[in-house]
């Protein structure tokens, strides 16, 4: 690694726009509201015009598949069911967010989504691909097109910033090492470290080590990106900062961006659609527009997770 479907559950409410019965999924939304906005085009919160696409529509010739779709997904640890019954899709070009409160799960969702967790049940596929039914190469060959940045940031500390983002070309490409430095310095500039690259890991704040974490992350220009709760340990404006450049970033590459936080200003700032998992229900309890969610939802862990901080 340089690293769909909705379906109601029991308790769950999906604030989405209304969804169409899809091929692999005979259930309904029971208990789910379904509220998506899709946002204008051009807003501060929006994608650029044409960025975002139509969501697939599983089985109809010429739809666009969806970056991911989930189906179903389980995890236990030691005989410990941590969620089950998590179905989503992700669009290509979206800021998709994974949310909820300490220890739902959000980490180990999107680990299972990667193959780094094993899944009880369920099928997950990136990029259309499934990962656990890929052989090898197939195997190698999605996790060179996902990018993941860890809440730790993970920067090799005797490594200049260059240096670190060189280290996924470096493993993945044959380029020449000049074409190398090119490389990383112009990912360095997209996360506004130009001047930086020659820094070492001690030497920058928190923001910037998460800035340089997001650009070795995208070293090899993946299509799909997940952000491992960007926003810890950050300042309120440093994170706002950082907010603003994943939604830059979105814009401007088309990244489809899979962010895991439970950030509210965060997530009400660069979800384009989420989902929220629940450790007493262990699983799903919403999706949809955050926004909308924050409006308009019924469901008490939701709504209380959306008033505490934007009341
Ligand atoms: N490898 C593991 N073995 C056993 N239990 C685990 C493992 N990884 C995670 N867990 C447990 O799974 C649960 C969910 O953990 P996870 O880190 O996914 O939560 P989270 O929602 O990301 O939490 P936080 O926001 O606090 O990071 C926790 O109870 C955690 O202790």
């Amino acid at each position: 690694m340089s690293a769909s479907d909705g379906r109601g559950a029991e308790g769950r409410e999906g604030l989405n726009r209304p969804r169409q019965a899809s091929a692999s999924d005979g259930r309904g939304a029971e208990g789910r509201e379904s509220l998506d906005r899709p946002r204008e085009p051009g807003t501060p919160d929006g994608g650029g015009a044409g960025r975002r696409d139509a969501p697939a529509a599983p089985g109809r010739p010429g739809a666009i598949e969806p970056v991911i779709k989930a189906v179903d997904l389980a995890v236990a640890f030691n005989g410990r069911t941590i969620f089950k019954d998590v179905t989503f899709e992700v669009r290509r070009g979206e800021i998709f967010v994974i949310l909820g409160g300490s220890g739902c799960g959000k980490s180990t969702l999107l680990k299972a989504l990667i193959g780094l967790v094993p899944l009880a049940a369920g099928h997950a596929w990136l990029l259309g691909e499934e990962l656990a039914a890929a052989d090898d190469a197939a195997r190698r060959a999605l996790l060179r097109r996902i990018g993941v940045m860890w809440q730790s940031g993970a920067l090799f500390g005797s490594m200049t910033l260059a240096e670190n983002v060189e280290l996924p070309l470096e493993e993945h490409t044959d380029l020449p090492r000049p074409a190398r430095e090119v490389l990383a310095r112009a990912k360095l500039g997209l996360v506004g470290l130009g001047d930086a690259a020659a820094r070492l890991p001690a030497e920058i704040s928190g923001g910037m080590a998460k800035r340089a974490g997001i650009a070795r992350a995208m070293a090899l220009d993946p299509p799909l990106l997940f952000l491992d709760e960007p926003s810890a340990g950050l300042d309120p404006i440093t994170s706002a900062g950082l907010d603003k450049l994943i939604r830059d970033i979105a814009r401007e590459t088309g990244t489809t961006f899979v962010v895991v936080t439970h950030e509210l200003q965060s997530i009400l700032a660069i979800g384009d659609r989420c989902i929220m998992l629940d450790k007493q229900a262990q699983g799903m309890i919403a999706e949809g527009d955050p926004r909308k969610l924050r409006e308009e939802s019924t469901h008490p862990t939701v709504r209380a997770f959306f008033r505490r901080e934007a009341a």
